[in-house]
């Protein structure tokens, strides 16, 4: 087994003992209830032409598989308005129990504090969990190509897109990169950390990204320690990068993303 089935395991079983008290017609009624969704494919730049600086998806995450404790994150809602103030364009909301201490209720309390768009991220599965995520109020949710079969890509994107939210389809592969692109994903990362291994390897980003159809926002995933981390994903093609414990364990997670945003700005312009 590889830490991402592992993973998976727990998921269903947690998502499981949830749909015992809250069954799929009630959650599809709290969906109904809830406000619409914010446009997250606008908000990391959408079309290219409005790409001109390096959008910031800024996660809440308290604990990992590969570094174990990283922040309590007391008041994730605080954390938020400082994501938010800082010029974060996403805020990630790790929503997985087990492994990373989320819960749905983060999600909540996240909701209720900024008006930028929101990513569930979790490991989803099932259908039950993007209800699940719409009726929370996220935004934005996460599917990861290597946990999934093509259809339920596809299956996973379609009922994402007609209850309002974007999908930001993850790859770490060549080949997932052609699925994700099969799938029509328009938001599609590569996560530089292998969720088989946890090894990190930051290159990966430069040879995976050109060949991520035009059109698409690239997101460089995982691994950002400082300006020169991003000043590579951008000149190599970023469009935003999503950035978790950098920021959860800095004192001035404000001030780091306005760095982030500076140093991608500035990679960016040479690029282009
Ligand atoms: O972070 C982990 O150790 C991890 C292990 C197994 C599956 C997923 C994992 N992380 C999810 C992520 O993709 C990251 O939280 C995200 O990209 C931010 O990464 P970082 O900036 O390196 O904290």
């Amino acid at each position: 087994m590889t830490v991402l089935d592992d993973i998976v395991v727990g998921v269903r079983e947690d998502m499981e003992a949830r749909r015992h008290l809250v069954g799929l017609d009630e959650l599809k009624a709290r969906a109904a209830d809830t406000a619409p969704a914010l446009d997250a494919w606008a908000a990391l730049g959408g079309p290219s032409a409005s790409r001109a600086d390096l959008k910031v998806i800024a996660e809440i995450k308290r604990r990992s598989p590969s570094k174990g404790d990283l922040a309590s994150i007391a008041d994730p809602a605080e954390l938020a308005r400082q994501y938010a103030d800082g010029g974060a364009s996403v805020i990630s909301v790790l929503t997985e129990e087990r492994r990373f201490n989320g819960s749905l209720a983060d999600l909540d309390t996240v909701r209720a504090a900024v008006g930028i768009p929101l990513l569930r991220k979790d490991f989803t599965v099932e259908e039950y969990q993007i209800w699940e995520a719409r009726a929370h109020g996220a935004d934005l949710i996460l599917l990861i190509v290597a946990a999934l079969s093509d259809a339920q890509l596809q299956e996973f994107s379609a009922l994402s897109h007609e209850l309002g939210m974007n999908v930001l389809v993850e790859t770490h592969t060549p080949e997932e990169i052609e699925r994700a692109a099969a799938a029509q994903a328009r938001i599609i990362g590569v996560n530089v950390r292998n969720l088989k291994t946890l090894d990190v390897d930051r290159s990966l980003f430069a040879s995976l990204a050109g060949s991520i159809p035009p059109g698409a926002v690239v997101v460089a995933e995982s691994g950002v320690r400082n300006a020169d981390d991003v000043a590579h994903y951008a000149s190599n093609g970023a469009h935003a990068i999503l950035v978790g414990e950098a920021l959860v364990s800095d004192a001035t997670p404000r001030e780091r993303i306005s760095e982030f945003k500076a140093a991608g700005a500035a990679a960016m312009a040479v690029r282009t």
